[in-house]
């Protein structure tokens, strides 16, 4: 398969992409289910430190598999510490995966439970790696956090990027997006689940921290549908709606997900 002729339809959704990247039948992939009674809380785990003072957004993207936020690549950028992570982290963009419908639509489940949606915020270990395309093959280079999206009352900092969406409606579109905070699309409790893991998309590089809120956020119905009148398709092809883009669970393979609380 050459790169990036993947996707999420019959012919060349998940089942497929071990055809074109092997990894995808490793065994430290993602998402997983994660089983809460299963989950080991780690007291050595320390807070996560979240310092997104200094964010500088650049532009918001259709990149045919979901749509993404790029951050200037910045020495005194966002970064993340603590926690699980031996290094700082520095925010490299963050995008979404999403249902057809609000039942269905994340990547990670919870003791089998889907959501509307999950957010990505994908940084890399600046401390050890010059760029991030280096950082992303290296078994410490990436850690990113997943945060559940359910429905409920709109979601005032989700606005910004939901009422961008219909700017970068076809494959291959981009906008400018400028001073977007990423903080306010975090939950108010920290509390987190932590295992090791994989990008959830080809090239399915064993790369990532994973670190998952437990606090999913809210957003709106109207949220959600403004999500779904995105397209995988370009301009000039046949309107293919962008929805369904999550990789369903893969085997944990004998890993231990570590949670922060007791
Ligand atoms: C050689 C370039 C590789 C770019 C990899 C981009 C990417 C980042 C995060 C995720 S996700 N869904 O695991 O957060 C998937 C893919
Ligand atoms: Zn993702």
């Amino acid at each position: 398969m050459a790169s990036h002729c993947w996707g999420y339809g019959e012919d060349d959704g998940p089942s497929s992409w071990h055809k074109g990247y092997p990894i995808a039948q490793g065994n430290r992939q993602s998402p997983v289910n994660i089983i809460t009674a299963e989950t080991m809380y780690d007291s050595s785990l320390s807070p996560l430190i979240v310092s997104y003072e200094n964010y500088s957004s650049i532009s918001i993207s259709n990149n045919g598999c979901s749509v993404a936020v790029e951050y200037a690549d910045a020495e005194q950028g966002p970064v993340i510490e603590g926690g699980p992570l031996g290094d700082a982290y520095r925010l490299k963009q963050f995008h979404f995966h999403w249902g057809h419908k609000d039942c269905q639509g994340s990547e990670h489940t919870v003791d089998g439970r889907t959501y509307a949606s999950e957010l990505h915020l994908v940084h890399w270990n600046a401390s050890k790696y010059q760029t991030f395309r280096e950082a992303v093959a290296a078994p410490d280079g990436l850690a990113v956090l997943g945060v559940f999206l359910e429905t409920g009352k709109e979601h005032q900092g989700l606005t910004k990027i939901t009422d961008a969406l219909s700017m970068v409606k076809f494959k291959g579109s981009t906008a400018d997006l400028k001073d977007f905070n990423p903080k306010c699309l975090l939950p108010r409790n920290l509390n987190y689940w932590t295992y090791p893991g994989s990008l959830t998309t080809p090239p399915l590089h064993e790369s990532v921290t994973w670190i998952v809120f437990e606090e999913p956020i809210e957003v709106s119905k109207r949220q959600m549908e403004q999500f779904r009148m995105l397209l995988f398709s370009e301009e000039k092809e046949d309107e293919k709606f962008m929805e369904n883009n999550f990789r369903p669970p893969q085997p944990l393979n004998g890993r231990k997900v570590c949670a922060s609380y007791n």
